[in-house]
């Protein structure tokens, strides 16, 4: 990750109309799902980022044939039973998601696969993978520090009832994609609801999984008969939460963002906004895979939020660009309960806090979050930012530059290319 580029702020609003790329977790989803299900399952509006792309990598080299025609994506299952190993180690990139859940759908086929992933991915915690799935009778060897690289070796599995340790999809995923094979049924709790997109994927191919009431727990009935299906993905709502950012911060902007995905798992930073004083509305509701439908965000002034761990999981992506709200908001924000922001592609309590502090902002670190006094009068020490190599954090600090008079340099850009490769394509389009 080489590439500098000169974000210039912005002397005008942003206006128009725009449609983001299919959503990341819906697309690991629709790959992984087709791969084990019988029949052709056909993907539009497939998101064709990096990390996507090697759960699409990672399913070839497991012998899934995996076709692209007219702007979709065809995935030939066979069934999981189909899934043959792969001599070489399945390369995971920079993917926590691809990690996870593999890990999960590989611990119960009858051979032995490894796992490897690049230098950031092979410091992020997997044993929160390993340990619920050795209850089911998984054998995972990870390093002694519980990362990458990993070698799975294949077992029967058994269902159980499982505790979870952490509020997080990717383990819930990986319990429930374990699940499928195991010989009863497998019972998850979780510590708090969170993105729901495997559950109602299944569902859709023909399995059985019970969402209690509360949300939480959830239900594997194991050996379902999956059949491939159509599969629309809807715009990515932590991809659309940069240009809604962009437009609420940028004074006289109006945007409509189409086809954003509704799901009220992933809606944590939309509710944020509007709480902050933000000006969205929702305008057509569509139903592709999941509920969707189109944002209109304007500019707005912004007041200080208070955010607690409840409130984590549905916004867990997008908190780099909560902490930019408030750095531009009336009052003083504090963000508590967002421990899991340090295992991600970066410590992003970290990174948020030592690039934002480069623009003059005042904000002060948590264990588990951050206190943020905003301001519109930043005074900035640099004019040169960083990702860290983390896509979130580049296009957090590419949104923050356009609030800026003057140009900055964001170094490491191209890191955006993990979830949004057409990112500032599509920036320039709404910029007049
Ligand atoms: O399941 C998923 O698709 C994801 C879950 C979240 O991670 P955790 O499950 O670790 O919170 C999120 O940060 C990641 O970008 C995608
Ligand atoms: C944390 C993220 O992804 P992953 O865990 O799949 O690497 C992300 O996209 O912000």
């Amino acid at each position: 990750m080489k590439e500098t580029r000169l974000i210039t702020g912005l002397k005008n609003g942003l206006k128009g109309e725009l449609a983001v790329p299919g959503d990341k977790s819906i697309s690991h989803r629709a790959l992984l799902i087709g791969a084990i299900s019988q029949g052709k399952t056909v993907i539009d509006h497939f998101l064709k980022s990096q990390d996507c792309l090697h759960t699409l990598g990672a399913l070839q080299q497991l012998g899934v044939t995996i076709t692209e025609q007219n702007s979709q994506v065809q995935v030939w299952g066979q069934g999981i039973e189909h899934l043959s190993p792969s001599a070489a180690p399945l390369e995971m990139g920079n993917s926590g998601t691809t990690t996870r859940l593999m890990l999960g759908l590989l611990a119960g086929r009858p051979f032995d696969s490894y796992f490897q992933g690049d230098a950031s991915l092979s410091q992020r915690p997997m044993k929160r993978v390993s340990e619920p799935l050795a209850k089911m009778g998984a054998e995972i060897a990870l390093t002694a520090a519980g990362t990458l690289p990993a070698k799975v070796k294949g077992h029967k599995l058994h269902g159980e009832k499982i505790a979870l340790q952490v509020a997080s999809a990717q383990v819930k995923s990986a319990v429930i994609f374990a699940g499928l094979q195991a010989d009863n049924p497998t019972k998850i709790i979780e510590k708090l609801p969170t993105r729901n997109h495997t559950e109602l994927m299944l569902r859709q191919f023909g399995a059985e999984i019970i969402t209690a009431a509360d949300q939480r727990t959830i239900t594997v009935i194991p050996k379902p008969k999956l059949l491939g299906q159509q599969i629309q993905v809807p715009g990515d709502p932590s991809s659309a939460a940069f240009f809604m950012a962009a437009a609420t911060l940028v004074p006289e902007s109006s945007i409509i963002l189409k086809n954003v995905s509704l799901n009220p798992t992933r809606t944590g930073f939309l509710r944020i906004l509007q709480k902050m004083g933000g000006k969205v509305s929702i305008l057509n509701q569509t139903k592709l895979s999941e509920n969707s439908g189109d944002l209109k965000v304007e500019s707005a002034k912004l007041h200080a939020i208070q955010l607690t761990a409840a409130d984590i999981p549905a916004v867990i992506d997008e908190l780099p660009l909560v902490a930019l709200l408030a750095a531009r908001a009336t009052g003083k924000s504090k963000i508590t309960g967002a421990e899991e922001l340090r295992v991600k592609e970066t410590d992003r309590i970290a990174t948020v806090t030592e690039e934002l502090s480069k623009l003059g902002v005042n904000i002060q670190e948590l264990p588990d979050g951050l206190v943020i006094s905003g301001s519109t009068k930043w005074q900035p020490v640099t004019n040169q930012l960083d990702s860290h190599g983390d896509h979130r954090i580049g296009m957090m600090l590419a949104v923050a530059a356009l609030c800026i008079q003057g140009s900055l340099e964001l170094q490491q850009a191209d890191a955006v290319k993990i979830s949004y490769p057409g990112f500032f394509a599509d920036l320039q389009q709404l910029i007049v």
